[in-house]
């Protein structure tokens, strides 16, 4: 069997990476797309060989002969199309971050059990060879206990102030929400849980949302995370650094995936690239989990649980 997909939001991602990373999977099979402008659905459908066009995202989600529905819009459509999916028996697979906030990501989640189906969210970051490497070097004590992790990424676009990823009810926020979330999935998945979120965030002058925000997390085991993102900045890579009593690790842009230990010992550099296509990992486990009845690798909660902590940094910057 195979998991017929719907894509709901074929625009930048879905373009770039979603609809090839679905067509590339053995169990699953891309069936049918959407997007409201007609003239662009028809281009993308054609693009990729997609039989199935809809105008409606309510129109895809109630069509019978699918198995799944990849939600793929900007963030403020991500409740309302998952619960409606959930409601029509679709498994659902939703873009990051989540949802605007945990209230909407608790009412998704919900309307998942209810359902019966899967609910995952699209931080691949998780499956990256690269952080895995890192996770196993951290849970053998190679760096001995863990004080900090630091990350810094920016985003060099200047968005106008009507696009949605600047518009805090469409968005949830800026860089924070849109680029920052992928690195605090980073750092549950390396140190686990978080006691408490200090931030400070510089206004844009452009637009609603934050140019620029700084966290200050603790974890549950103490360590310390340092998150900087910003929209607006020149190119800058995606910079991750680990510091624990005997080492550091130290990646210059986890996009590459090239990884510097630095021991007592002395340096080694390792090489651990990510699949061609970041989304297909992701996709993979998805689809392999709905068909051995498993939960997915990122589930609804494990998603959710970097709104919090977005919730909490905006709350602490007010
Ligand atoms: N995982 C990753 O690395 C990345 C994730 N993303 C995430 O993916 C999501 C989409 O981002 P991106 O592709 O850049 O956004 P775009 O703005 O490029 O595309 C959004 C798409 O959604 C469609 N859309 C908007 N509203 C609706 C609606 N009500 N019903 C149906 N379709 C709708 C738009 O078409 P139309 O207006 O014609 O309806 C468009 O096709 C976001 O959550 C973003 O954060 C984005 C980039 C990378
Ligand atoms: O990683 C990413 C690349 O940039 C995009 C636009 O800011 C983000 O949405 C995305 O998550």
């Amino acid at each position: 069997m195979t998991i017929r997909w719907g894509l709901v939001g074929v625009g930048d991602i879905a373009n770039k990476r979603v609809a090839a990373a679905i067509q590339s999977d053995p169990n699953s099979e891309l069936v049918a797309v959407c997007r409201r402008s007609e003239p662009q659905l028809n281009q993308f459908a054609d693009q990729f060989g997609v039989p199935h066009r809809f105008t409606n995202a309510d129109d895809l989600i109630a069509s019978p002969n699918l198995d799944a529905v990849y939600i793929a819009t900007p963030v403020d459509c991500h409740c309302p199309q998952t619960i409606a999916a959930a409601r029509a028996g679709k498994h659902v697979l939703v873009e990051k971050p989540m949802a605007l906030n945990p209230a909407e990501c608790d009412q998704m989640i919900s309307a998942c059990d209810q359902a019966g189906v899967s609910l995952g969210v699209a931080y691949y970051r998780r499956f990256y060879p690269v952080v895995l490497r890192i996770q196993q070097l951290i849970e053998a004590k190679q760096l001995g206990r863990i004080l900090s992790i630091g990350c810094v990424t920016g985003n060099p676009n200047r968005f106008p102030a009507d696009d949605w990823r600047v518009i805090r009810t469409r968005g949830g926020g800026g860089p924070l929400m849109d680029i920052g979330s992928h690195r605090l999935d980073v750092f549950l998945q390396l140190l686990g849980d978080v006691a408490t979120v200090k931030a400070n965030v510089i206004d844009s002058p452009d637009y609603e949302a934050e140019q620029a925000a700084t966290l200050l997390v603790q974890f549950n085991s103490g360590a310390h995370g340092i998150l900087q993102c910003y929209f607006g900045t020149v190119e800058t890579p995606d910079r991750l650094e680990i510091i624990g009593t005997e080492g550091r690790i130290t990646v210059e842009d986890l996009n590459h995936g090239d990884l510097m230990i630095s021991t007592s010992e002395g340096q080694q550099l390792e090489s651990h690239p990510p699949a061609d296509n970041l989304h297909a990992p992701l996709i993979s486990d998805f689809s392999a989990a709905v068909l051995e009845h498993r939960s997915p690798t990122i589930s609804g909660p494990v998603g959710k649980r970097t709104n919090d902590l977005i919730r909490l940094a905006y709350e602490d910057a007010q």
